[in-house]
């Protein structure tokens, strides 16, 4: 029997009504799902763009990586700054690759290769060891000098081809590492990764690199290590390095030899001796010294185990710049191309130190002095951290092959740090009148504090 019409529009409307929330409910499903399929999406990328961005380590896998998210590599605009920053403005000036060059010696090395007339390139990847921030002030220093810094990193293969496929460099000042003798015990990894395979990263390109460019490279005193013929000279033992930033250093004089070797790259090793000065950085004694002073802070001074005074052949910034750009001067091309050696080509080690060694106390006098504060000086036996008793260099080499001759004793170098670490941290010392010391702004050129 049929329904009565009634109760048939009823079941009819029942029936609609149940379809239309079925719709409803699938509806407001594909609009759930589509907001958690967005949701999704952001969140992956922001943990991509997080771990990309703050990946720690120096591993060459992330870094192409990380440059395309930071998108400053590559593009016409981005090759027309690096060939204007490489362009020499004087007849045969040098295209000078500055690795290192927000550092401490690459700043002031690249402002006085700028400043008489050679292109420079910085590289940098402006890592945190020590406070980035002076890093970041160096380099808006040299950008005022039309020094343009590219932000990356040496074991990134594929920048450094990109940088040499712009600019056919004639020089490349290597200044890029991981510096600083005691940190190497709290994180020996980073060494390895800047001054070993950062290194060969390097000259890797460079032998391939077409002309070949003469390198100029940064070593260190701590290669001497536990020698004790007194001053080092370059013809002493160097196979006993105290720390692992030493033992870095002497691979790499010794990867130098291998690439000098086997492809015919020009190679100039620099031992640089407790260099000091304007923006210099901030994990030296005597710059950390300084501020714990001003602050009133204790500071460790240490003695030998044998009671004696450590000491340092403290060298200041303008004399190893003036040293640096004797080297270039007179590196000899390397005679290579396209991988291939030609024919035997250079292979030098020098020195560059200050040639008289200062005990730590006496530093701390003259810092007291310019500061006119005294130091609350906790002296210590010098615990096992990889540092040696006492340095002194013998520059005869550096002096014979470039003129290289020290000019600035650690009194008169001091003064000069000073006087730009009040300006730069807005400080005053209390013996800022009698020593004449002045102010300084940020903006004073390195090496030209005075
Ligand atoms: O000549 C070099 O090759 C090296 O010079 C410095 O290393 P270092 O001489 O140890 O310089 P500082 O860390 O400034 O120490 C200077 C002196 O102060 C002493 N010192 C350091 C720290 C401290 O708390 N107390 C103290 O007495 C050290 O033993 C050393 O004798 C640089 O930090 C290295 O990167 C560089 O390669």
């Amino acid at each position: 029997m049929a329904p009565p019409p009634d109760m048939a529009k009823t079941a009819k409307l029942e029936r609609y009504n149940s379809y239309i929330r079925r719709v409803n409910s699938t509806k407001l499903l594909n609009a759930s799902s589509k907001l958690l399929f967005r949701a999704t999406l952001l969140i992956a990328l922001v943990l991509v763009l997080f771990f990309t961005l703050n990946y720690p380590t120096l591993s060459s896998d992330h870094l192409p990586l990380r440059r395309s998210f930071l998108s400053s590599v590559g593009g016409a605009a981005w090759e027309k700054r690096v060939r204007h920053s490489s362009t020499p403005r004087r007849p045969n000036g040098f295209s000078v690759l500055v690795t290192g060059a927000a550092g401490f010696v690459g700043s002031h090395c690249s402002l006085a290769l700028k400043k008489r007339g050679d292109g420079v390139l910085g590289l940098d990847n402006f890592n945190d060891y020590y406070d980035p921030s002076l890093k970041r002030a160096r380099q808006s220093l040299l950008q005022k000098h039309q020094i343009f810094i590219v932000e990356g990193d040496l074991n990134d293969g594929p920048l450094l081809t990109k940088l040499f496929d712009v600019v056919p460099f004639t020089h490349v000042l290597h200044l890029a590492a991981q510096a600083g003798v005691r940190y190497a015990m709290q994180n020996p990894q980073s060494y390895v990764a800047s001054n070993i395979a950062g290194f060969v990263s390097l000259l890797e390109v460079a032998k391939n690199a077409n002309p070949q460019p003469a390198i100029v490279w940064a070593s260190s005193s701590s290669v001497y290590g536990l020698n004790t013929e007194n001053p080092f000279s370059e013809l002493h033992r160097t196979d006993r390095p105290a720390s692992l930033y030493a033992a870095t250093k002497k691979a790499g004089e010794e990867i130098a030899h291998t690439y000098n070797h086997i492809y015919g790259l020009s190679l100039t090793g620099l031992r640089f001796f407790t260099v000091y000065g304007p923006w210099g950085r901030p994990d030296m004694a005597y710059f950390f010294f300084t501020k714990d002073i001003l602050q009133g802070k204790p500071i460790d001074v240490y003695r030998t185990h044998d009671e004696r005074e450590v000491a340092r052949d403290f060298t200041y910034i303008d004399d190893v710049v003036r040293g640096c750009l004797g080297a270039l001067d007179t590196a000899e091309k390397s005679t290579g191309s396209g991988g291939k050696k030609k024919a035997p080509a250079q292979l030098r080690v020098y020195n560059l130190g200050n040639t008289s060694p200062v005990p730590v106390g006496r530093l701390v006098t003259i810092l007291e002095a310019l500061l006119g504060a005294k130091a609350k000086r906790h002296v210590i036996t010098m615990p096992s951290n990889g540092d040696v008793p006492f340095t002194h260099a013998n520059v005869s080499q550096a002096w014979r092959d470039f003129g290289y001759k020290p000019t600035t004793d650690l009194a008169t170098g001091l003064r000069k740090f000073v006087k730009w670490y009040v300006g730069y941290y807005g400080v005053q010392p209390r013996a800022k009148k009698e020593l004449r010391l002045g102010t300084t702004t940020s903006t004073d050129r390195p090496g030209e504090s005075d």
